[in-house]
């Protein structure tokens, strides 16, 4: 895994904005990884300010989102269709956008389509992730098998604590959500991992010197042959000697 450390939020933001732009820019027909949360509203920013200042065309760039809760309508503005919406995608001019339907009345039948579905655009060729403070990537909660495909899961209760902020209150909070499995994000060409916060130190720390276990589920990345995590001051703050374990 190659790590880029930066000063803050910010500078991990603009970061990210240039490789996702470069890759946008090189390759016609891209299909991008997106993910919600707090961490990449900044990118989110970045790219928007670009798109209007630059002309960055998203035309015939094709997105997948990592995961949407079950039961909420995409005009609900904790779902996050409404935050993709809402974030970016109605400030730039992309036309070909997915997330799992948390609506659909079969949802087994859901995950196999979207799953389908990516693999028939050819696969994602630039994964945008995020990491729980429990290690989870996308929605997939310590525990899921790294062979998982995308799938409905059981949210754990500090996940659902940590996404509280966004509802009235705790109660309104989903318990499950459609999550791209573990083997979906692999199966991605390019993953880019953003870490940023104080609040992540600690998985930060469990990401670059613990094992690969399916108990951590974002150190199944180690595995992937191009990962490359931006990360920022407080998410490095827990970890020494960098350079003898960032390879
Ligand atoms: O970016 P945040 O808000 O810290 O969330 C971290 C991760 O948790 C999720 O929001 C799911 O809980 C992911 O989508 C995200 O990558």
């Amino acid at each position: 895994m190659k790590i880029i450390q930066v000063k803050n939020y910010e500078e991990m933001s603009s970061k990210a904005a240039e490789i996702l732009i470069k890759k946008v820019q090189e390759k016609k027909n891209v299909n991008l990884g997106l993910a919600t949360g707090g961490t990449p509203t900044g990118l989110y920013q970045t790219l928007i300010e670009d798109h209007q200042e630059n002309g960055t065309s998203y035309k015939d760039v094709t997105s997948f989102n990592l995961d949407e809760y079950i039961g909420l309508e995409k005009e609900d503005p904790n779902s996050y269709h409404y935050y993709m919406v809402d974030s970016l995608f109605k400030h730039i001019d992309i036309e070909h956008t997915y997330l799992p339907n948390g609506l659909a009345p079969n949802i087994e039948k859901e995950c196999k389509r979207y799953d389908q579905l990516i693999a028939d655009h050819g696969g994602i060729d630039l994964q945008i992730l995020g990491i729980g403070e429990n290690g989870h990537i996308g929605f997939n909660e310590p525990g899921t098998s790294f062979n998982a495909p995308t799938h409905v899961v059981t949210l754990e209760e500090s996940t659902r604590q940590a996404n509280a902020r966004y509802f009235d209150s705790i109660e309104d909070v989903p318990t499950h959500a459609i999550t791209m499995g573990i083997e979906t994000i692999m199966k991605s060409k390019e993953i880019l991992l953003l870490i940023s916060g104080e609040k992540k130190a600690e998985a930060m720390n469990k990401l670059l010197q613990g094992d690969i276990t399916e108990d951590f589920p974002a150190s199944i990345l180690k595995k992937h042959n191009c990962v490359t995590i931006i990360a920022d001051q407080q998410a490095l703050s827990g970890v020494l000697h960098l350079q003898n374990i960032s390879n």
